[in-house]
């Protein structure tokens, strides 16, 4: 019978069929990051039990580290708290562990395809619901509880049901001044929150095949967004020439037997998928979300809706209830519409490209005066070395934007970095969720160049007329 991507990893991987569609299944590759681990260990401690296999684990402080004065100490007790467990933790149990003073530190979810960690056919976990960026390299990659990650560090293994298949496929060619940040937000708008519930997703399609590496980690990770357990895109030679040479990649004729054995995880012809969905690619456009869910989007051409758009009594509901939030009526035009903060990073779109994309705008223009701060975080400390190569920086620098050292930062208010009450975010991250980049912070996500362009012209703009 022919068989699904996924259907083809999860077989590859079950220790044991627990009847059901439950399996006991084996986890090749665990991320380790101080917010979701400190129990974890504590758990281990107390059973007195060793971590099972440290070669599957690299563990790296992202969440709470702060992005500037890394030197001085961390006015954060809580935050200190963590990091310092994080390092203690690694040391006793024996862990590859990369410091905040390391260039190769940054946010999981980059670090992981960075180091060669991510690779195809693997089951790749963290205590960390993003982790559906790995599906990008047609890993089966997914979030844990910490009680999992605990699990996990014993035993090599989790206890799970199997999700349904689903297939994406985006059509056609996406229009210039759009991006894969575009892609998964227009996907989102069109399935909902709820969307991909108790399904992996696959994406497919000429889109999708375009997109690069980091593309398809922007697409994957928001996966989690549209409510599914994972993401996946099938390896291809963009895939194998990403991983190529990278330090946990294989060498040698293990790298030809890998790629043969990558090669044979697509799905196959005539495999059937649980639910399938259709995007014209070409009909995207910029978006903007409006609201606090991310499937709150609008073009940038469009107006904020309001509950009558809905039909839904409960959308409606929470409709009304996110534009009191938003503190504006339905019907306020998103073009020209006035922010006040600028937030380029996150796991979404913190990589190599996402830094071209917005110096591609930025570059001889100069943020708007009244803009409170601007800030471009990169996702990695190779990243930030990479921007500095190429001379971005100075790009981001003389037009007036922060440039940070690599961690979640703004993303979520979990560090220093933290939007002010009733202030306007144009932010490339994943979550505009209350309260999420700060008390009473309104965040509207958005793709690295409209967040350029945002920060530039002090409110929104359609990025293809910039
Ligand atoms: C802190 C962590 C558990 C959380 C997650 O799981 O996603 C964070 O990364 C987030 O993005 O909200
Ligand atoms: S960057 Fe944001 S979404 Fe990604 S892991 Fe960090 S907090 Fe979570």
């Amino acid at each position: 019978m022919p068989k699904t991507m996924y259907d083809k990893i999860w077989d590859h991987h079950v220790v044991e069929d627990r009847g059901n569609g439950v399996a006991l299944l084996y986890i090749d590759r665990h991320l380790v990051h101080e917010v979701t681990s400190p129990q974890a260990f504590d758990g281990l401690r107390a059973a007195g039990r060793p971590v099972h296999r440290v070669d599957s684990i690299i563990a790296v402080p992202d969440h709470n580290v702060p992005t500037k004065d890394r030197d001085k100490p961390n006015p954060d007790p809580m935050s200190t708290a963590q990091l310092t467990a994080l390092e203690q933790n690694a040391k006793e149990f024996g862990l590859d562990y990369i410091d905040m003073t390391d260039d190769r530190q940054g946010i999981v979810h980059v670090v992981g395809p960075e180091q060669g960690f991510t690779q195809p056919g693997v089951t790749l976990v963290c205590g960390d619901s993003h982790t559906s960026t790995h599906g990008a390299f047609g890993a089966l990659a997914f979030g844990i509880g910490t009680s999992e990650v605990e699990h996990v560090l014993a035993t090599q293994t989790l206890e799970l049901k199997k999700s349904k298949n689903m297939r994406v496929t985006v059509t056609g060619e996406l229009p210039k001044g759009c991006s894969a940040k575009d892609v998964t937000m227009a996907i989102i708008g069109a399935i909902g929150t709820g969307g991909g519930t108790a399904h992996v997703i696959e994406y497919a399609g000429p889109v999708i095949e375009a997109l690069s590496m980091e593309g398809r980690m922007t697409l994957c990770n928001m996966s989690i967004e549209a409510g599914a357990r994972a993401g996946l895109v099938a390896p291809d030679e963009k895939t194998f020439n990403y991983l190529k040479g990278r330090p946990y990649a294989p060498k040698g004729g293990q790298w030809e037997a890998a790629v043969n054995y990558w090669k044979s995880l697509k799905s196959d012809d005539g495999a059937v998928f649980d639910k399938e969905i259709t995007i014209d690619g070409s009909a995207i456009v910029p978006l903007v979300t409006w609201g606090t869910s991310p499937e709150d989007v609008v073009p940038v051409t469009a107006n904020v809706p309001g509950p009558d758009d809905f039909k839904d009594p409960a959308k409606r509901e929470a409709v009304e209830k996110a534009l009191d939030y938003m503190g504006y009526p339905a019907g306020t035009p998103m073009t020209g519409f006035k922010i006040d903060r600028v937030f380029i990073g996150s796991c979404t779109n913190s990589r190599i490209e996402d830094m071209r994309e917005a110096a591609s705008i930025i570059k001889g223009r100069k943020v708007a005066d009244h803009i409170i701060e601007a800030m471009i975080v990169p996702g990695s400390g190779l990243v930030k070395l990479q921007a500095e190569e190429e001379g971005l920086d100075k790009i981001f620098t003389e037009a007036g934007f922060e440039w940070r050292d690599p961690g979640c930062s703004m993303c979520l208010a979990m560090n220093p970095d933290k939007a002010g009450p009733g202030e306007h975010v144009a932010s490339t991250s994943n979550r505009n969720f209350v309260g999420r980049q700060g008390p009473g912070a309104r965040t509207h996500l958005v793709s690295p160049a409209m967040a350029a362009a945002a920060a530039i012209a002090g409110h929104f703009v359609d990025v293809r007329n910039f």
